[in-house]
């Protein structure tokens, strides 16, 4: 038999908080032709020109609101997913965690595989959907490094599994103690990317918000369509939870200045919600980030709720993401399961799709 292992890979998070540390991160973050795609030269002078001067500092603050003894709350729960996987899988299935930008990086665990003798690994990116800047950066930089670096592995790679029935299902388990209380509308606040990025990931060129209703569309196109990905998730929760079609919406948070990103926007219709719609008691759940990390504890939790309360909400609820819970640890034990026996994640994939 082949030694084989696992290789979860999340986002990643500065080493500290300090500006330096942050201002470092930022520069691999955004410095990733992926996340802002511009000419290299383009994106060279907006980022040591412009964004590296002011943001690092914002940014670190914003870190340290969110920074617990141990570290980042994304790094912490992530090892946790490790831990708690190792000791599903015992001690045939080693488990790896890196992280895209950061520590530990790409490189460093795929050397740390190499000199393990690993021969197969099962490369789980931790995303629910498909995005150039998030699923697509992930496994470009593990095939590369492992060019470089263990060119022998054989690397299988779990795809965006956002409409995964035992996906929906832990999504569900963790969030129906809270659809279960008294609440006027449930919003579903995703990760934006610019329009942008969803005309560029479209294969065919000829949909992805050129077609009337894309996402509702029947097309090849939603293979690689982060917008058409989440709404699926949405749509396969909502029929789950048994949530009214007058009783959900989608938003879209964590957007740059500069043009148009996915809308509507999150901190709009936190206004919109409770001024205009009288939905004055929200539950809020933010099913593209399996960990809660910056994105969802300061953005949403701190920034999200005074922004709604201000316009007059009442009750403010949040459902915290899959993070360690047993649901997520199952599901993901249960793909990695199908892939040692020889079930490719493709097949799976294929059906969670029909049954979507
Ligand atoms: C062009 C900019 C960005 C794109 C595109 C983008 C896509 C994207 N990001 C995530 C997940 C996370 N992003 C996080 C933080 C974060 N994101 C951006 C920019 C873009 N993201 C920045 C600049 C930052 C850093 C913080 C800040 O300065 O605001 C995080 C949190 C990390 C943590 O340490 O907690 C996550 C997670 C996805 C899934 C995605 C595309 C779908
Ligand atoms: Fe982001
Ligand atoms: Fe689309």
């Amino acid at each position: 038999m082949p030694k084989r292992a696992v290789l979860l890979v999340n986002l990643g998070s500065p080493d500290s908080t300090s500006v330096p540390d942050v201002r470092r991160y930022l520069r691999e973050f955004l410095g990733d032709e992926r996340v802002l795609d511009l000419p290299a030269a383009a994106r060279w002078l907006l980022l040591e020109g412009i964004i590296l001067r002011t943001r690092p500092k914002k940014s670190a603050h914003a870190y340290s609101e969110i920074w617990r003894p141990e570290g980042s709350p994304l790094i912490i729960t992530s090892k946790s997913v490790q831990k708690k996987l190792a000791a599903k899988l015992g001690d045939d299935t080693p488990v790896y965690l890196a992280m895209r930008y950061g520590n530990p990086s790409v490189a460093s665990v795929i050397a740390q595989i190499a000199a393990d003798g690993i021969e197969e690994i099962l490369l789980f990116p931790q995303y629910p959907h498909y995005a150039m800047s998030s699923w697509e950066t992930v496994v470009v930089k593990v095939f590369e490094e492992a060019a470089k670096l263990a060119p022998k592995l054989t690397i299988t790679t779990v795809q965006p599994f956002y409409a995964d029935k035992d996906y929906i299902e832990a999504l569900y388990e963790v969030s129906q103690p809270y659809f279960a209380q008294a609440h006027d509308h449930v919003l579903f606040s995703y990760h934006g990317i610019p329009e942008r990025h969803l005309r560029k990931a479209d294969s065919s060129k000829a949909h992805c918000l050129t077609v009337k209703d894309c996402c509702a569309t029947c097309s090849t196109a939603h293979a690689t369509c982060y917008r058409a990905q989440v709404l699926a998730t949405t749509r396969a929760l909502v029929k789950r939870a048994g949530i009214a079609e007058d009783k959900y919406s989608v938003s879209f948070q964590s957007r740059l200045a500069g043009e148009p990103w996915l809308t509507p926007y999150t901190d709009f219709e936190l206004v919109r919600l409770p001024k205009e719609a009288g939905k004055k008691n929200l539950l809020i759940l933010c099913p593209a980030f399996v960990s809660d990390c910056l994105e969802t504890i300061e953005e949403i939790s701190g920034e999200g709720k005074e922004i709604f309360m201000g316009a007059g909400g009442a009750v403010f609820q949040q459902i915290p993401c899959l993070n360690d819970q047993a649901p997520y640890i199952d599901f993901v034990h249960g793909r990695v399961q199908r892939w040692l026996v020889g079930e490719t994640p493709e097949a799976t994939r294929a059906k969670a799709f029909l049954d979507a």
